[in-house]
This record gives C-alpha cells, sequence and structure tokens, in this order.
C-alpha cells in the first residue's frame, strides 16, 4: 500500500515550504494569497498637516456631511484642488515606473509614502478607517482596496495602484491598472475596456447631467466586452474630505442622487471584472476584495471638477 505524500498544513498553517496562511479556513477565489508580515507602520514627520482622521482612524467630519448636497468650491479652493491632484498623478506616475517582476508591493508603498512627505503632504489612506498603508496596491482578482505586503510582483501579473494624498487642508485620489511586464490578450482588454468606461463616462460630465447617467455609459461598454461592473464600491465627492457626497455608481439603472454644477469635484472610478460576476468576496483582512471567481479586475480613476462649459481631468497625465 503506497502511502500518498499528503501535503499537511500543520494547525497554525504553515505550509510544507514554509509559506504562512494567516486564515487556513479562508476559501480563496483565485490563486493570490498575501505574504505576510507587513512592513512597520510608516511615520509622518511632525510639520506634516494630519487629516481629520488620523488619530483613530474615523473621519468624523465627513461623516457629517455625508448626508448634505455636494460641496461647490470657491476659486482658491479650485486651484488648491488643482495643486493636489497635480501632485498625485505625479506620485502615482513614479510608482507606476517602478512596477517589474520582482518588487514587492510593499516596496511601492515605500515609493508612494516617501514621496508623498518629500512633497509635505500626507498620504490619505494611511489610516483612514484604520487602512494600514500609504497605497492601496490591488493585484489580479483583487477588485480594490489590496495592502501592500511581502509579495513580489510576477511576471504577467496586472496591478492597480491608487493613490490618495492630503496637502493644503485638499485631498486628491487617482488610479491606473498597469501589466507587469507581459500580459496575456485577456488581461490587457480588460485594462483597455476599464480605461475607456472612464474616459467615456467622463465625456458626458458637465453641469446639468445627471449623477446617476456615468453608470449608463459605463455598465454598456463593460458588457459588450464580456466583463461586469463592480456594484459595491463606487465613484465619490473629494475636497476637503476624502469621501463625501456624491455618490457615483458605476452600474446602469442606479438610483444616484444629483445634478452635476459648476465647482463640484468628485472622481469617477469603474472597477470592472473579467466575466458574468461583478460581485465581491472580502479578505479576513477586511479590507482585500476580489471577484467572486478568482478572475481578474482592473480600475481607473481620475478626480475631476465641473466647469462652466464642461468637466476638467484635474488629476490628467501631463
Ligand atoms: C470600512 O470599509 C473600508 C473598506 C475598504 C477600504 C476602506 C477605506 N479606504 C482605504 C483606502 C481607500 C481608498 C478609497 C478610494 O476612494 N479609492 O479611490 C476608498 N476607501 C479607502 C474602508
Ligand atoms: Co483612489
Ligand atoms: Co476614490
Amino acid at each position: 500500500k503506497i502511502l500518498h505524500n499528503i501535503v499537511k498544513l500543520d494547525p497554525n498553517g504553515i505550509g510544507q515550504d514554509g509559506t504562512v496562511n494567516p486564515w487556513p479556513n479562508f476559501k480563496y477565489t483565485g490563486a493570490l494569497r498575501p505574504v505576510y508580515p507587513l512592513s512597520a507602520r510608516r511615520t509622518i514627520p511632525p510639520h506634516i498637516p494630519l487629516p481629520e482622521y488620523v488619530e483613530d482612524g474615523v473621519p468624523r467630519a465627513e461623516m457629517r456631511v455625508s448626508g448634505q448636497a455636494p460641496r461647490i468650491l470657491n476659486p482658491e479652493e479650485i486651484e488648491k484642488m488643482r495643486t493636489v491632484c497635480r501632485m498625485s498623478r505625479e506620485i502615482l506616475d513614479l510608482a507606476a515606473a517602478a512596477v517589474r517582476p520582482g518588487i514587492t508591493t510593499d516596496e511601492i508603498d515605500e515609493i508612494v509614502h516617501n514621496a508623498t512627505i518629500e512633497r509635505n503632504a500626507y498620504p490619505s489612506p494611511l489610516n483612514y478607517r484604520e487602512f494600514p498603508k500609504s497605497v492601496c496596491t490591488s493585484v489580479n482578482e483583487v477588485i480594490c482596496h489590496g495592502i501592500p505586503d511581502q509579495r513580489r510582483l510576477k511576471e504577467g501579473d496586472i496591478i492597480n495602484l491608487d493613490v490618495s494624498v492630503y496637502y493644503q487642508g485638499f485631498h486628491g485620489d487617482v488610479n491606473g491598472t498597469y501589466p507587469v511586464g507581459q500580459v496575456d490578450e485577456e488581461s490587457a482588454k480588460l485594462i483597455r475596456t476599464s480605461r475607456q468606461c472612464l474616459d467615456k463616462s467622463i465625456e458626458i460630465c458637465k453641469p446639468g447631467a445627471l449623477f446617476r447617467d456615468v453608470g449608463k455609459v459605463i455598465e454598456p461598454i463593460a458588457r459588450s466586452n464580456g466583463c461586469a461592473t463592480v456594484r459595491t464600491y463606487t465613484g465619490h465627492g473629494i475636497n476637503n474630505h476624502f469621501h463625501c457626497p456624491p455618490n457615483v455608481p458605476h452600474y446602469a439603472k442606479n438610483k444616484a442622487v444629483g445634478t452635476m454644477k459648476a465647482g463640484m469635484v468628485f472622481t469617477i472610478e469603474p472597477m470592472i471584472n473579467l466575466g458574468p460576476s461583478w460581485d465581491a468576496v472580502h479578505w479576513p483582512d477586511n479590507w482585500t476584495a476580489t471577484t467572486v471567481d478568482g478572475r481578474r479586475s482592473a480600475q481607473f480613476e481620475e478626480t475631476l471638477l465641473i466647469t462652466e462649459t464642461g468637466v476638467e481631468i484635474l488629476t490628467a497625465a501631463p
């Protein structure tokens, strides 16, 4: 009787190859695994002005405005939004330039963190609702809010980097999805589709447009490319708060309230999944959102200002 070599995970999840599975009973939907431990909490020099939530992670002032009408910014505030959004794009492009096989997502976090504090700014995600790092790094089947860890990127991966910066009292928010080396055609098409969804939805933005029309543009583009539009996470107002009204869903037939007006600033950030499944499964870390079937997801985000004549992409690539 030949005893098969049964791979036994011992009770606390240490595999034979030494990898640690922090949640031995969690059913992952894809091949991605966390690679712990997370690096030490990154520090902020004392001279950098902090957002309200840094102390305990709770954005109280933001929560107080959640039911109100979207803010209309004055010219001085708009100028500050232009500055922080330009800075957000600059930092995203720096991080994207470092994407290659072998780099860890934690090393990308270090690049984003240092580039942000070098500019006397604060990395908005750090301790926002207790998020532990300064950027979201979402690989392959991760839809959003991936936590930078010790995993090395591999040739053929795709990765979304989501940069948000707080400077002069205002937040900027921008993200993009990047191939790691050569990727398969399906992934390349997914990236193109999510970018097209964003670009086409920006075209309808102007005074008088309805927030609920954004999803009407995005979902047909996703469906016609064999993709699904994530419903759980939406675009959002952004100004002196990181997340505030309006709520901007990316799917069709949504109940978003309100009309775009000059002086409003918000993001559109469609998360597009390969295949028919729009839903998300969260890892036990309570952050990482993944597709239900382990297929890949891609996203792009811009921060937009409604002007008298149309729309200005504040986080536009130079
Ligand atoms: C409590 O529930 C959650 C769950 C996940 C994440 C967070 C908090 N959070 C941290 C970073 C972050 C980024 C965005 C964003 O708009 N990116 O474009 C949104 N939320 C964020 C809270
Ligand atoms: Co973002
Ligand atoms: Co956002």
